[in-house]
């Protein structure tokens, strides 16, 4: 924990993030045995490359050909998650050893364009097995064979659900055994992603019929395009080249169709090419097959500045009238001009009604991802500041707070520091970050040991750094919001106190472990107050593994606090001693009264 965000600061953000920036600078240029220059960061990231052998890695590679690409001579995307979609669905077989099918694509944004004569690489892997269904971890990357450059074009996640051939039926999947330090975190992730998979369209119902999302100013654009010009309603007769190997619409020309009509609707609005950016998730809501029309519905939801939201929708019948809602997406165009860069687009007349609702709602849609983006995009070596949270971003919010924990718990260079009694403290200096990690045995089973420390408001009662602790609110069963007051690292400062974000986890199936995150995030209804520093936590939290008797804590800290503990490196470790043996007295007391309560 440190101190950081001030009083003023709170008005002024911006200023703020120059001068963390500046302070990081100077703080840099100081600790030279903490910081890595940009050639030691990449030998240090090819140190960390391992090589997988995982049984259900898939590759495949194209040469682009004209006949794959747009106007433009680019890849369509369409194409590309045509193999995306065979090339997991390969991994996915590979490891159901029965025929699966894609239940859903994760949101995917395409970093860059893909051109005639370049090569595209796609590697996928299943990252883990639920019960019927899996995740697959799919990248795609592309190469200029005449440059001999490489780079990364997106990456997704993918659902596939097994089921047995002849009858139907579910089949139970045998579990992945993750090998590399890197697929266990994958697996690990893999179940938090699942649970944000699995709110997600909830979330988005409940913003947006509980209006937590601002309606937006409808101003009147005097060039602004009517919606009703962007509609597009397409027909597609689904023919024997149109199915995978099970002889169900394949996955990937669905997709690729519902991209076609929504290439149209934004092509009507800007009259260019536009290019596809981002693209919401698909949900496979429902099979489809030979002979089944396949209808697919575009319209231009809503148009910003530089970017467009287009709705599609695709609907299956055999006779008129008994359509199936099949899939639904949106998809975020741009146009780009001779230098890569956004254009100006006009805006969008909304139809009344229907059409004011998708409008509004774009608007909702186009917040939650720029949260999500700069939530979940956002590095762990960047500079951390706290996230304005609100129940829009909650859940991107809790999903950081759970992958930066057990990413740094995954990370490799931990260095032992110093142990005494069972108590081992380890460090980890990385970039601009130290990181500290307690290991230490306890006598009490994890379940238990999990729900103890879980109650944080308890938490002064064996930790004298943390003097007090408020539940602020308790956003659902497992993420609560906490005010903490703690002493100052600061010789003769003043108290700091601490919005913290916590987010507790019990293992989702066998491999995982407890896990309880923190991170400071910022609350309109809790500014820093009068006499305290208000401070950010960047990643603390324990791991308490299911199967044996261990807990880890973790706490990383940021260079502002580098010139206090490295001055005082022995009194740090006889400070965590002492915290974590009397959290060890706490845990082994109260585990009787637990259990009579529990
Ligand atoms: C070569 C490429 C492969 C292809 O072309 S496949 C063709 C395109 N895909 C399709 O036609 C699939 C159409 N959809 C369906 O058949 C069904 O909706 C589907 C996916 C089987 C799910 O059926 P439900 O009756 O809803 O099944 P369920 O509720 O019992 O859940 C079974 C398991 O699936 C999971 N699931 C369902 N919908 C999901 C989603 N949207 N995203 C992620 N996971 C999803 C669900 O969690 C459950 O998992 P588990 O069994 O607990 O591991």
């Amino acid at each position: 924990m440190y101190e950081r965000v001030g009083h003023k600061q709170w008005e002024r953000l911006e200023l703020s993030k120059i001068r963390v920036f500046s302070h990081l600078a100077s703080m840099a240029s100081r600790k030279s045995a903490v910081l890595k220059n940009n050639e030691e960061e990449k030998q240090e990231e090819e140190e960390e490359e391992e090589v997988s052998d995982s049984p259900t890695e898939v590759k495949m590679s194209q040469i682009i050909m004209p006949c794959h690409c747009n106007h433009r001579q680019e890849l369509c995307v369409g194409q590309l998650l045509k193999w995306i979609d065979i090339t997991a669905c390969l991994s996915a077989e590979r490891h159901a050893m029965s025929p699966c099918v894609t239940a859903s694509m994760d949101d995917i944004n395409f970093e860059h364009t893909i051109r005639v004569g370049q090569v595209v690489s796609i590697k996928s892997k299943v990252n883990r097995a639920f019960n019927s269904s899996m995740e697959v971890g799919i990248q795609v990357s592309c190469e200029d064979l005449f440059s001999g450059h490489h780079w990364k074009v997106c990456h997704a996640y993918a659902t596939f659900v097994t089921q047995r051939k002849e009858t139907g039926e579910r089949v139970l999947l045998k579990p992945i055994v993750p090998e590399t330090q890197k697929e266990q975190l994958e697996y690990s992730l893999a179940a938090e992603r699942r649970r944000v998979r699995m709110l997600h369209d909830d979330i988005i119902k409940d913003l947006l019929t509980h209006g937590c999302i601002q309606q937006g100013d409808s101003v009147e654009f005097s060039n602004a395009v009517a919606a009703e010009k962007t509609k597009v309603e397409s027909v597609e007769l689904v023919l024997p080249p149109h199915t995978n190997h099970q002889v169900n619409t394949f996955g990937g020309q669905i997709m690729a169709w519902m991209v076609n009509v929504a290439t149209i609707a934004a092509s009507r609005l800007c009259q260019t090419h536009p290019t596809l950016r981002t693209i919401d998730m698909f949900t496979f809501r429902g099979p489809s097959q030979i002979g089944d029309r396949l209808l697919l519905k575009a319209i231009v939801n809503n148009a910003f500045t530089d970017s467009i939201e287009v709705g599609v929708r695709a609907e299956a019948y055999q006779d008129l009238g008994t359509n199936r809602h099949i899939n639904s997406a949106f998809m975020i165009f741009e146009v780009l001009d001779d230098h890569g860069k956004p254009c100006t687009l006009p805006r969008l007349q909304p139809e009344p009604l229907e059409g004011e609702r998708r409008f509004q709602e774009a608007i909702a849609r186009k917040k939650i991802r720029l949260d999500r983006k700069y939530i979940i995009s956002r590095k762990q070596c960047e500079v951390p500041l706290s996230v304005p949270w609100n129940p829009r971003n909650q859940v991107y919010l809790s999903y950081n707070n759970v992958s930066t924990l057990k990413t740094l718990a995954s990370r490799k260079k931990w260095r032992l520091s110093s142990e005494k009694d069972k108590v081992r403290l380890y460090s980890l200096e990385e970039k601009t970050m130290l990181s500290f990690r307690v290991d230490t045995e306890v006598d009490v089973p994890a379940h238990t040991a999990f729900s103890l420390l879980a109650e944080l408001c308890n938490r002064p009662s064996w930790d004298t750094y943390y003097q007090k602790c408020d539940l602020i609110h308790q956003v659902d069963d497992d993420d609560f919001l906490y005010h903490v007051v703690t002493p100052s690292v600061h010789p003769k400062g003043i108290h700091q106190d601490f919005i913290l974000l916590a987010s507790k986890r019990r293992p989702c199936g066998s491999g995982d472990s407890y896990v309880i995150a923190l991170r400071s995030v910022l609350l309109t209804s809790h500014p820093p107050t009068e006499g305290c520093n208000r401070g950010e936590v960047l990643c603390a939290g324990f791991i308490i593994q299911d199967t044996k008797n261990n807990m880890s804590y973790y706490n990383q800290a940021s260079p502002e606090v580098l010139p206090y503990i490295s001055s005082d490196i022995a009194g740090l470790s006889t400070s965590f001693y002492n915290i974590f043996s009397s959290c060890r007295e706490y845990l082994t007391a109260n585990r009787l009264h637990f259990q009579r309560h529990a």
